[in-house]
């Protein structure tokens, strides 16, 4: 138990293996900027129009924030006070799931669940949620109504997904199914991180920098804003928009794009005000799966700049390599 951040009460100092040295600590940020905000129906739902904006966003950013979704709104909000909820659950009871076994369905870790140097600053609730008959038996049995919250929301989020996906390719010109069948075959995982109010959060982090190793993620962050992204050397805070749900582009959508959609670098601060909670779900690649970019994006112009490789052997690198973007990269590069 004493391995979890959050034991139910709130810390009045930060304990010193959360504190990390000054030059790798939040810094304010230099200026916001807008990340697009999509309406999926848009007007009059123009799906040539939605999929622009989605390259777009995607190009610039390697993440937007969708309105209009479809998923419904009751259901996220219902998602995210069930999931609050485990968290207030007892210490002892949040830790009888606790496991450093990385196969395990479902297993709470504290951090990144490595023997980090310093700790972030973040408890974390991992579910694999989709298909949810393989899975269900093994979500937590409290709160009582989580596993019929997280049934309901793993069969929205995989319809979403395919929506997006679809659009994605749209917008980049490809068959509408590219990204169907295995580059997304993996079950689908969803983490629940929990972030407590931190009484000093210029000394600590939520999560460092990296990038989601798979094709997209899918996040639910609730009314506290906590994520930023990287773009062009500076950290930008995608805070959070009323009923939103932030859309962000992985490391394999910039490999089989052949770097015309960005992988984002992402990392998420702390706050002394109130608890935060984030739900993101990881599209993936089958392990067994090719992964190389798209024919149809690579010409004597824009010749291919990675080989194709097995995505478990990305995997295991990117494992290694502590979510870092070049040396993930670099074995599989031309
Ligand atoms: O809490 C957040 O906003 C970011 C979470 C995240 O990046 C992740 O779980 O991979
Ligand atoms: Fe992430």
């Amino acid at each position: 138990m004493e391995k979890l951040l959050y034991r139910g009460f709130n810390y009045e100092t930060v304990p010193e293996n959360y504190v990390f040295p000054p030059e790798a600590r939040q810094k304010k940020l230099e200026s916001k900027t807008n990340i697009p905000v999509i309406d999926m129906v848009g007007d009059g739902f123009d799906r040539k129009e939605i999929a622009k904006q989605i390259f777009e966003a995607g190009k610039e950013f390697g993440v937007f924030q969708i309105v209009n979704h479809g998923v419904p709104l009751e259901l996220m909000k219902e998602m995210m006070s069930v999931t609050r909820e485990f968290f207030e659950l007892p210490a002892e009871e949040r830790a009888a799931y606790y496991s450093d076994d990385l196969y395990k369905p479902v297993r709470v870790f504290t951090s990144t669940g490595v023997h980090d140097i310093v700790r972030f600053w973040r408890d974390c609730l991992r579910m694999a949620v989709h298909p949810v008959e393989d899975f269900k038996q093994y979500w937590p049995h409290k709160p009582t109504n989580l596993k019929s919250a997280v049934e309901r929301y793993a069969v929205e989020m995989k319809g979403l997904i395919v929506r997006v996906l679809e659009l994605i390719a749209e917008g980049l010109g490809l068959e509408v199914g590219y990204f169907h069948g295995d580059l997304s075959g993996e079950p689908l995982v969803s983490h629940v991180n929990f972030y407590p109010p931190c009484p000093d959060p210029s000394l600590t982090l939520g999560l460092a920098k990296h990038c989601d190793p798979g094709l997209i993620t899918i996040l639910l962050q609730g009314e506290v804003s906590g994520l930023q992204i990287l773009h062009n050397d500076e950290w930008l805070a995608v805070d959070p928009i009323p009923n939103a749900i932030v859309v962000n582009y992985g490391h394999q959508m910039e490999i089989i794009t052949n770097g015309l959609l960005k992988g984002v670098d992402h990392r998420a601060i702390t706050n002394n005000q109130q608890p935060r909670l984030s739900i993101a779900s990881f599209v993936q690649p089958s392990k067994e799966s090719l992964i190389a970019p798209a024919p149809a994006l690579i010409n004597e112009k824009n010749p291919a700049i990675y080989k194709s490789y097995i995505f478990r052997d990305y995997f295991a690198n990117y494992v290694t390599n502590l979510g870092d973007k070049e040396k993930s990269a670099k074995p599989f590069l031309l």
